[in-house]
């Protein structure tokens, strides 16, 4: 069975395949389609196709390190067969990059069995935290945890209330301290909640100021340290929420949570929003971050798992029936 032909029985077998691809699609549209016009007047890997396909990368925000290695890689492995067609060269990009996904191992959501697993919610204003707060809410609901979060971004002037009402409709606890106040003490008080309400999971909403990263590195030693103090291992994951529409400058601000503190996971918003899909091998092979869950929209369902034979379906829309 050619690569393809084992991504599409995978993706058949997948039981919310469509839903995915669907809020996915103008990714793997512009992806897939770029590839595709290659194939017109395709004569082999040469130093003309390695630099288009660079270019194709780099505009799906592959970025230029991960895009390199994909092209050298290509080569090498072209370089092995006398004659390949248009399709072989794209199986083989599609395995190349799955390769790249694969080579740092994805470590599991592993939840605490003694009591509250909490969760900070990490990054830069607008890039979606308080909506993933509440999409993550609604899904773990739905596997019949107890959930509450925590409005402990007191510092943008409607923030607290934004989440207070994503809480009050999905009919979670929401902890909430005063605007521009200190949000250690209401993470403090959150934790304490969740002990004595028996809650299995504490989503932390906080703020991303990322002016001043000596400031954001205090301010989240300090959330971290109070966290530890309330609940045992606490913050037991701390999730990164990057707006995959910002390309290149997410990865850019990966890299400066990364430095300031312990990011364990990464939250791709907006991924119904962009044109590029390729941010999330870059964070892969950059960083080695496992990205956990992708956002595709605005309202609570919006969330998914990031699947990575999805999501190798999806940016090979195009390129997949080509002859
Ligand atoms: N299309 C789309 N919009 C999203 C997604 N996630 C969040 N948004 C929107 O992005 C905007 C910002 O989201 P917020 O959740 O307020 O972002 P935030 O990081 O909490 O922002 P601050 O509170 O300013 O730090 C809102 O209009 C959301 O509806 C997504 O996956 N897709």
């Amino acid at each position: 069975m050619s690569f393809f032909d084992t991504l599409k029985d995978k993706f058949s077998k997948k039981k919310d395949g469509d839903r995915y691809l669907s809020g996915f699609n103008k990714t793997s549209d512009t992806m897939g389609k770029k590839l595709n016009k290659m194939a017109f007047g395709f004569n082999g890997v040469t130093e003309d196709f390695l630099e288009e396909l660079m270019i194709v990368l780099l505009e799906s925000d592959v970025g230029i390190q991960t895009a390199e290695k994909i092209c050298d890689q290509l080569k090498t492995t072209v370089d092995q067969y006398r004659y390949v067609t248009f399709k072989d060269v794209m199986a083989f990009l599609m395995e190349i990059m799955q390769n790249i996904y694969l080579e740092s191992t994805d470590a599991p959501i592993v939840m605490n069995e003694n009591g509250p697993t909490v969760i900070l919610m990490v990054g830069v204003n607008g890039s979606g935290k308080t909506t993933t707060c509440a999409k993550l809410t609604k899904l773990y609901q739905s596997q019949g945890k107890k959930v509450g979060v925590v409005a402990a971004d007191t510092f943008r002037a409607g923030a607290i209330e934004q989440l207070a009402r994503w809480a009050d409709k999905l009919g979670v606890p929401c902890i909430k301290g005063r605007e521009n106040g200190d949000p250690s003490s209401v993470l403090v008080d959150g934790c304490r909640y969740a002990k004595e309400h028996n809650l299995d999971i504490l989503l932390c909403d906080t703020a991303g100021r990322l002016q001043n990263k000596v400031n954001l590195m205090n301010e989240l030693a300090k959330m971290r340290k109070v966290i530890g103090r309330e609940i045992e291992g606490a913050p037991h994951h701390v999730w990164l929420v990057l707006d995959s529409t910002t390309g290149q400058n997410g990865l850019s601000q990966a890299k400066i949570f990364q430095e300031v503190t312990d990011v364990t996971g990464i939250i791709l918003t907006k991924m119904d929003g962009t044109a590029k899909g390729g941010i999330v091998l870059a964070i892969k092979d950059v960083l080695h971050i496992p990205v956990y869950y992708l956002g595709l929209g605005e309202r609570e369902d919006d969330l998914k798992p990031f699947d990575l034979d999805l999501y190798l379906y999806s940016i090979s829309e195009g390129i997949r029936d080509v002859g």
